[in-house]
């Protein structure tokens, strides 16, 4: 067994900090949190008032003395102190339990595949902040396949899509490691923003946000009804109803949707021709809770040619791919046999803290067209401790997976174990 992976069964809370919503798996006891990643602040006191659903459902409804603020952005916290104080809301007395039965917490928690040394030390500073003792960092497309149940650890390659709130990662994976990605600006809150521009600009009329859900259907190709929309008028300010055509949804979000398709060749354009011919015969796989936008299944089709399937639950994958390394159930890598046929290990051994110039620098983000052998040894590790295999990677054999990270040295990594 690798040790990355040893090392993720030791953790016993798993953490998916998302732009839209955050969730957190206890080991043995499973999901106990599930909520917007949304806090509420009185600016005159700098006093909580509420986190999560409730500080949800005040946005867009405050006095001027109250702000509701989101602290993860694009899978990053962009405010350190805010997620902290969202998570010790949220999660409150129940990570209590768990640090009386385990006085040395470690986490895992996702990362965007593409994240900055310093995207790495604010998640990690901000789970240390609520008392984790270690964190694990796993790429989100990883924790997302292993979570759809793909077999990520085998040589075959599998593609998936994790489709959030703001951005979707695309990621071919192979033997565990991202082989070629790409990231895009498209989601459900771009999805939704598209449409509010589109409503504003064409019908002068500002719409509450629990109207545009219902024009998300306009999307799938079969419906061609109008949709009564109430809004604000713009102008007056008074409540009006207009009408709008499906055909006018599907040209505005025309731009986001054309940047995914665009984004998915272009990661298959860096991907080695064997890997593609994979692909071809399994097609993709969305993940996240954008991939139940109506219509973006029939839509990628369409575009590409490939199957597409939307996972069973896609909007806990990442969770439950985290929760799946941690208790143990995910397989070593297999390699492809050798010439000979026979079987072996391949060793695993601790990279050495790389400089932190290097951090962050996987192939994906280089904008490079590595090979795959390059991208599967040259991980994008935020220069901390990823097991690196040595000897004949073309032998069989176990080989580290997934990318679990630690940050950059210099960074706010995990800390130091404590003497408890
Ligand atoms: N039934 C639905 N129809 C359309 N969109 C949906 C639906 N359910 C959820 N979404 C969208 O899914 C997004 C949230 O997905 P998810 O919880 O995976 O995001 P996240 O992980 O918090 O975001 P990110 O990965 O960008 O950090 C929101 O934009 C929401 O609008």
């Amino acid at each position: 067994m690798s040790s990355s992976l040893k090392d993720l069964t030791r953790c016993s809370v798993a953490v998916d900090l998302g732009a839209a919503r955050t969730r957190v798996h206890v080991k043995g006891t499973g999901l106990i949190v599930d909520q917007p990643s949304v806090v509420a602040v009185n600016t005159r006191s700098g006093a909580l008032i509420a986190a999560g659903g409730a500080a949800a459902r005040m946005d867009g409804r405050t006095p001027r003395h109250i702000r509701v603020v989101r602290p993860v952005c694009g899978g990053t916290v962009v405010d350190i102190d805010m997620a902290q104080r969202m998570l010790r809301a949220l999660v409150g007395d129940q990570l209590r339990g768990v640090f009386r039965r385990r006085a040395f917490l470690r986490a895992v928690a996702t990362i965007p595949h593409d994240a900055d040394p310093l995207a790495h030390s604010a998640a990690v500073e901000t789970l240390t902040g609520v008392g984790a003792k270690s964190v694990e960092l796993v790429d989100a497309p990883t924790a997302a396949g292993i979570g759809c149940g793909l077999p990520v650890q085998r040589p075959e390659a599998t593609m998936i899509l994790v489709c959030g709130a703001a951005t979707t990662q695309v990621a071919v994976l192979s033997l565990g490691s991202i082989v070629a990605a790409g990231t895009v600006h498209l989601g459900g809150d771009t999805i939704h923003n598209a449409v509010v521009q589109y409503v504003r600009n064409r019908h002068e009329l500002l719409l509450p946000s629990q109207a545009v859900r219902p024009l998300h259907l306009a999307l799938t190709q079969g419906v061609q009804g109008p949709t009564e929309v109430l809004g604000r008028d713009v102008v007056t300010g008074l409540a009006r109803t207009v009408t709008i055509d499906p055909d006018d949804v599907r040209s505005a979000v025309q731009t986001p949707m054309t940047g995914l398709t665009d984004t998915i060749r272009a990661v298959l354009h860096r991907c080695p021709p064997d890997l593609v011919a994979d692909l071809a015969e399994r097609g993709m796989v969305l993940a996240g809770g954008s991939a139940v936008l109506p219509g973006l299944d029939e839509r990628l089709r369409e575009c590409t040619g490939m199957r597409v399937r939307v996972a069973d639950r896609p909007e806990l994958s990442a969770v439950d791919g985290l929760a799946a390394l941690m208790d143990g159930r995910v397989p070593a890598i297999t390699a492809p046999p050798a010439r000979g046929g026979r079987s072996g290990t391949v060793r695993l051994r601790r990279r050495r803290p790389a400089a932190q110039g290097a951090a962050g620098s996987g192939p994906e983000t280089s904008g490079d067209a590595p090979d795959a052998s390059e991208a599967r040894n040259d991980r994008p590790t935020g220069g901390g401790t990823t097991p690196e295999p040595v000897g004949d990677s073309s032998s069989d054999g176990e080989r580290a997976m997934p990318e679990a990270r630690t940050p950059a040295p210099g960074t706010a990594g995990p800390a130091a174990p404590s003497p408890t």
